[in-house]
């Protein structure tokens, strides 16, 4: 990214100032690298806190281990694309966790809306974080149930990469490297929360309270 950007020049031909391409580079890492971080924190806060899950993840994911030769053989594109239920651990984190709890758009119109007028020019600030525990939308929002997305959220519930032309536009990645993760975490590794406090503390983005302190291991496996 960054060879890009050194080597970009626009159509009159004028490259990028230092300052533009610091810019751009701080903005991606904020926006890629803390937003995952942030979700995956909680991944792990909800597997750690509900021990039943977290064996029924390991069981999906052991069995693609196994077919790895023992986790010898890397994990495939087509592997994590079926991980059905890790899968849905990471989209209810997504939402529980709404890690971009709002965003803003500026109306370029008048805007009319279920009868209020929304004046050219004026901002908008659509909540994501609302939208994501409105029990209408998802009964018992306060309750982690990846079960929820075995059916499809209804149209514009579910928004944790944004919606329209400035959507995320590392929502695949962000996911992608959380399914990678789950993976080598809980075939290779097993994991004890160190202080749990309830409640969320933001960073900007929300993670649980004191970044939740963890001790790792690796887990000895038995044909070792
Ligand atoms: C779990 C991880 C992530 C979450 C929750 C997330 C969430 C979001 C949201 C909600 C927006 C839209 C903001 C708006 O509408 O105003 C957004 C935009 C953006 N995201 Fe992500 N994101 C994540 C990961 C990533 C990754 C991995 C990348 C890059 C590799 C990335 C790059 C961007 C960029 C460049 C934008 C601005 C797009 C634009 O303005 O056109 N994000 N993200």
């Amino acid at each position: 990214m960054l060879g890009h950007f050194l080597s970009f020049k626009d159509d009159n031909d004028k490259k990028l100032s230092d300052e533009q391409i610091a810019d751009n580079i701080i903005g991606v890492l904020f926006a890629a690298q803390d937003t995952t971080a942030s979700v995956i924190t909680w991944v792990l806060k909800f597997l750690h806190d509900d021990p039943q899950l977290l064996e029924a993840v390991k069981a999906e994911q052991m069995a693609i281990y196994d077919t790895n030769n023992g986790g010898k053989m890397p994990l495939t594109w087509e592997q994590t694309r079926s991980m059905p239920l890790t899968h849905r651990v990471v989209m209810e984190s997504l939402r529980m966790a709404s890690i971009i709890s709002f965003t803003f758009r500026e109306a370029v119109v008048d805007v009319e809306y279920k009868g209020y007028l929304i004046p050219k020019g004026w901002k908008v600030m659509p909540l994501f974080r609302n939208i994501h525990h409105n029990p209408e939308f998802f009964p018992n929002p306060q309750e982690f149930d990846p079960s929820r997305f075995e059916v499809a959220p209804k149209a514009n519930t579910f928004m944790p990469f944004g919606n329209g032309v400035h959507a995320c536009p590392g929502n695949e990645l962000a996911k992608l490297e959380s399914l990678i993760l789950i993976h080598h975490l809980v075939t290779n590794f097993r994991w004890e929360v160190v202080s749990s406090k309830s409640g969320i503390q933001y960073g900007p983005f929300p993670v649980p309270q004191q970044g939740l302190p963890a001790r790792f291991w690796k887990e000895p496996k038995q044909s070792q």
